[in-house]
């Protein structure tokens, strides 16, 4: 099996190579990168005037697998992710049961490999039942594959069982991944607190309630020496916490999500659940210093927080609704009209966020183009106009808060392992 993509624009963090060439994949890896290249009996793809980047890496994906597959499954998850043009994408742990021991990771990762058309990373709960109590088998599902320790949807409550885990991830170079918000600032809250959650008089979330979590959190990644990355950022005390610290040399990073860096609180305005999300969307000072923060370096990574619901669930009260929404189809499209035809970032420095550090950060061999490697690549096209519909998501979750808008920019292809399996929209299995 040959494959030779034509004249694309290859957009590679790695090594800064930004040039147009062909790429030749065989047996599902890399061969050549160059001009003018011919290989016989291979299959053509035409990539004149788009982008061929190293495959996307959603660091942050709720699959809902095992329990919840009324939301989503590893299927429709994973088709989601091709659709969106990611070709890795890590899940979170938060499922019935919750994956908090090796046999799950280990069981999920084998039905990744028959049922997944990406591929497929399981992050391990850091306590047991993610109920803030007792520490996860860490090593054991460190061990069996995992690549991260979360209790992701919830915050670690206790610095102690905190403390203790870093101890453990640390041994093993894992991050833990902290979903940073006081609970007891939080847990009465449905959107932030500011000025429109008093207009409309709900409960707020204040964001004061991240900035603690994430001074807590970075003081003793600091103390004990071991990685701690920041979920979903998104207040500007935090991202300043985390500025600081990086200058300080502590092993601190972070995501930012497509949605707190494009909406604001605004969007709660007509209570549609679909804007309805942990943390919350926030006012727009916030989402400024997102921007610049990303700009800057200090947020390492683009993450989706795909968090599907089914339908009926969300189809509530704003306050009784899940919190969260997909994500995977719409990222690049809202990132690229956000971010890149506004001039803030560069194709280079959005690849660099989607798929180079997001793999450095989880420590796959993944995010890269390179002679023998994977054959993973996203194949993009940044000036494709088209408007977001649900009903034409793979996902389950039908909910988002960007239903109608116009977005520029698709992935119009994603190939794993040297098979093409989304080809202009359509998943091929
Ligand atoms: N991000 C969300 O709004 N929801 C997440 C969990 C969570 O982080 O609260 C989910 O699993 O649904």
């Amino acid at each position: 099996m040959k494959l030779l993509l034509k004249n694309g624009r290859v957009i590679n963090p790695a090594d800064g190579m930004d040039a147009v060439k062909d790429i030749l994949i065989t047996e599902g890896k890399i061969a050549a990168i160059g001009e003018a290249l011919s290989a016989d009996g291979a299959e053509c793809f035409d990539a004149a005037g788009l982008v061929v980047a190293p495959g996307f890496v959603d660091m942050h994906t709720h699959l809902r697998e095992p329990g919840l597959e009324a939301k989503e499954d590893i299927v429709s998850g994973t088709n989601a992710a091709a659709a969106g043009g990611f070709t890795t994408i890590a899940c979170m742990p938060n499922t019935k049961p919750v994956v908090d021991n090796a046999i799950l990771v280990a069981g999920l990762t084998q039905r990744a490999q028959a049922e997944g058309i990406v591929n497929l990373k399981v992050i391990g709960a850091l306590s047991k039942g993610q109920e803030g109590k007792e520490l996860a088998e860490i090593g054991d599902m460190i061990l069996a594959g995992a690549v991260a320790i979360s209790d992701d949807g919830r915050y670690v409550d206790s610095a102690r069982l905190l403390k203790t885990a870093l101890e453990y991830t640390g041994m093993f170079g894992k991050p833990i991944i902290s979903h940073a918000e006081d609970e007891s600032l939080v847990s009465d809250g449905y959107m932030h607190e500011g000025a429109v959650s008093a207009m409309l008089g709900m409960k707020g979330r204040p964001a004061v309630a991240e900035d603690i979590a994430v001074a807590r959190d970075i003081l003793l990644a600091e103390y004990v020496g071991a990685p701690i990355h920041i979920a979903h950022v998104s207040t500007k005390g935090a991202v300043e916490l985390i500025r600081q610290a990086k200058k300080r040399g502590v092993k601190v990073t972070t995501e930012v999500t497509p949605h707190h860096l494009s909406l604001t609180d605004e969007a709660v305005i007509g209570f549609d659940t679909a804007t309805k999300v942990n943390p919350p969307l926030r006012s727009q000072d916030h989402v400024l210093a997102l921007v610049e923060a990303v700009k800057d370096g200090t947020i390492d990574a683009i993450a989706t927080d795909h968090a599907p619901h089914a339908y009926e669930e969300k189809d509530m009260e704003y306050r009784y609704a899940p919190s969260g929404f997909a994500g995977l189809e719409t990222a690049l499209g809202v990132i690229l009209t956000a971010l890149y035809h506004t001039g803030q970032l560069s194709l280079m420095e959005i690849v660099r966020l989607m798929a180079y550090n997001p793999a450095r950060i989880l420590g796959l061999d993944a995010g890269v183009i390179r002679i023998g490697g994977a054959a993973d690549l996203t194949i993009f096209d940044p000036d494709l106009d088209w408007v977001v519909d649900s009903n034409k998501f793979y996902t389950k979750g039908k909910h988002t808060p960007f239903e109608g808008k116009k977005l520029k920019g698709k992935a119009v292809a994603t190939i794993v392992g040297g098979k093409i399996v989304m080809k202009n929209g359509k998943v091929i299995r």
